[in-house]
């Protein structure tokens, strides 16, 4: 899905970067005022001026204290090819006042990013409010216009990254967690990134066909309640006839199999009276589908009835299967108490094996879905169920719990003078500078605090005592003595810089990094009732600095 336009680039280490996965992220997928702001800085000399911008977000989302960062490839893949084009170029100067001069777009024709620099935390990294998630140099006008694009890449991929990233904690780890959201999500890029992001958030496959081509994704599926009401009767089954699996004989009435069996599961000692007739048109679904997928049978059972009908309807399939050396997969529960009929089904399937001495038919799996976010998987682990999997769609991709992640993108130095955006609110104060950042850890290899500093102030050091004090309130500040000291910004893009060019992860490597940093967080940070908030803190130099300046731009006021 890679546009023409956005095609591979050399970038300055010579390795080439694909563009952005959405063709549609071009340098106009832009707020106006990035535009008009890059004229006006043209027009007074100013575009050139070296500027550097920090993108973080304030507050962690879902009432939690944590976030994970997603979306750093596609911003690399973005500035690794912007460049507007000739079509774009005309369409600004339509949408700019006529009275804008024509040296301004001689310019944007020859603007790129060779001269940006972009520090970066690691993609699938815990990360929390104020840290820079990414630190951007360059000439303020190209900067400028990075602005919207970088942060709407990364607000909703680390929105809903976390968003998985909390699913799979509650739902814990030996669960398998499957991404049905397509259908649900904001459009169709908000589908692909859904399913991308919440397979790095911990999520082991989706059900989106184009997002496992993109990315090489596992791609999982069942079947829907129309495949099952589409059928009538297996009477009209014509195709009867079933190979087992090693290829050593044939069953040819495949449909008499399972309706023997059926006959068997009625009238056994345990489970007489339990059902009596089970929907035909169910039971015709499901030998159809056995018959085109004898290796892969999982069928959903709860178009009818679960108890009276799906289940003994799966149960009569997956023995005629077995019958021939096949072993069925299991059922999918979409409605009703999941909890209950989970266990229910699995009561069912315990009573086969022993009835019938199939071994392992025990241990069928159950896959739920319907509606499912953070707090059903909470109140179907507080009931006891026997769900081995979860299929999540709506609340998981749309983020309903939390619309936006509310990252920014501020101006924190420029022309080597550091700059500080002031508001009423603290929380919106910006920490001015071109900073580091540090992760502390302590004696239990736990993280216990991230640190900013100046960008020339020498780094913390494993067994040197350092005093880490929040950035805006007096008495709160700590010393701490690291055991580890992890340097959090990367260079992912050298710009004219020598540096060295972090590589870009693959999927897998970022899904490990993600779910490798979320065991290694003290419990008390994750737990979802009032987690303890991580500390996020500035050095003494840093402090004094913020506050120094702080005074210095805000008027005094006066009281009449
Ligand atoms: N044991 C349970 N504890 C808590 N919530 C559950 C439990 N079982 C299912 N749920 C949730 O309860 C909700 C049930 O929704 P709803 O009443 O719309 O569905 P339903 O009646 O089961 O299905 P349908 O209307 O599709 O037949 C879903 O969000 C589901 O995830
Ligand atoms: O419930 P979600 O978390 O969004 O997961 C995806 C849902 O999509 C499918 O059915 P759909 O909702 O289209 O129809 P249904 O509710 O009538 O089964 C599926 O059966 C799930 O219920
Ligand atoms: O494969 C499934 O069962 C599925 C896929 C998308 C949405 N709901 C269910
Ligand atoms: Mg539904």
């Amino acid at each position: 899905m890679e546009g023409k336009a956005n095609g591979p680039s050399e970038n300055q280490a010579g390795r080439s970067v694909s563009g952005p996965t959405n063709p549609m992220v071009t340098p106009l997928l832009n707020d106006l005022y990035q535009f008009t702001m890059a004229y006006a800085y043209w027009k007074a000399g100013k575009h050139d001026e070296r500027a550097v911008f920090d993108l973080y977000f304030r507050k962690n989302p879902f009432g939690g204290e944590y976030t994970i960062f997603a979306g750093l490839e596609e911003c690399i893949r973005f500035i690794a090819n912007f460049k507007l084009t000739e079509e774009e170029i005309t369409f600004v100067r339509d949408s700019l006042p006529g009275s804008c001069e024509d040296g301004f777009f001689d310019y944007l024709r020859g603007i790129n990013c060779s001269d940006v620099e972009v520090h970066a935390i690691t993609e699938g990294s815990v990360v929390f409010p104020k840290v820079p998630l990414l630190r951007v140099e360059g000439p303020v006008a190209v900067v400028q216009l990075l602005e919207t694009p970088f942060v709407n890449l990364i607000n909703y991929a680390s929105l809903v990254t976390t968003n998985a990233a909390r699913h799979r904690f509650v739902a814990g780890k030996s669960k398998m967690l499957l991404e049905f959201g397509l259908r649900r999500a904001q459009g169709p890029d908000g589908g692909i990134g859904a399913s991308k992001y919440c397979y790095i958030g911990g999520f082991d496959a989706t059900s989106n066909v184009a997002a496992g081509k993109l990315f090489g994704i596992p791609l999982r599926g069942t079947h829907s309640h129309a495949f099952v009401s589409s059928f009538m009767s297996p009477d009209e089954i014509i195709e009867k006839s079933l190979k087992s699996s090693d290829g050593s004989h044939t069953s040819e009435d495949f449909v008499s199999l399972v309706q023997t069996w059926l006959s068997k599961i009625q009238w056994s000692k345990s489970l007489h009276g339990i059902f009596g007739e089970t929907n035909q048109s169910e039971l015709a679904a499901f030998i159809s589908y056995a018959l085109a997928f004898p290796n892969n049978f999982l069928a959903l059972v709860d178009t009818y009835d679960v108890m009276r009908s799906g289940v003994p309807n799966f149960c009569a399939v997956a023995l005629a299967l077995n019958d021939l050396g096949y072993k069925a997969v299991g059922i999918r529960l979409d409605s009703g108490d999941l909890a209950y009929l989970s266990c229910e089904a699995r009561k069912f399937f315990r009573t086969i094996e022993k009835e019938f001495g199939v071994p392992g038919f025990e241990k069928m799996s159950i896959t739920a879905s319907n509606d499912l976010n953070e707090e059903t998987l909470d109140a179907l682990n507080k009931q006891g169920h026997e769900v081995d999997a979860f299929g999540i769609g709506t609340y998981l991709v749309t983020c309903y719990a939390q619309a936006a992640l509310g990252c920014v993108f501020k101006l924190v130095e420029i022309n080597k003078q550091p700059r500080i955006k002031l508001s009423e609110d603290v929380s919106k104060v910006s920490i001015p500078c071109k900073k580091r950042s540090y992760r502390l850890y302590g004696k239990e290899g736990y993280p216990l605090v991230d640190i900013m500093t100046g960008e020339n102030e020498p780094p913390p050091k494993v067994g040197e005592r350092i005093l880490c004090r929040h950035p805006f309130n007096e008495s709160k500040r700590a010393y701490v003595v690291p055991q580890k000291v992890e340097e959090l910004l990367k260079c992912y893009w050298p710009g004219s810089s020598d540096k060295r060019r972090e590589d870009l992860p693959t999927l897998k490597d970022t899904r490990e990094r993600c779910i490798k940093q979320l065991e290694q967080m003290r419990p008390d940070h994750m737990r979802r009732l009032n987690p303890t908030p991580y500390k996020v803190s500035v050095s003494a130099k840093l402090y004094d600095f913020i506050h120094f300046l702080w005074l210095n731009e805000a008027p005094v006021g006066e009281l009449q």
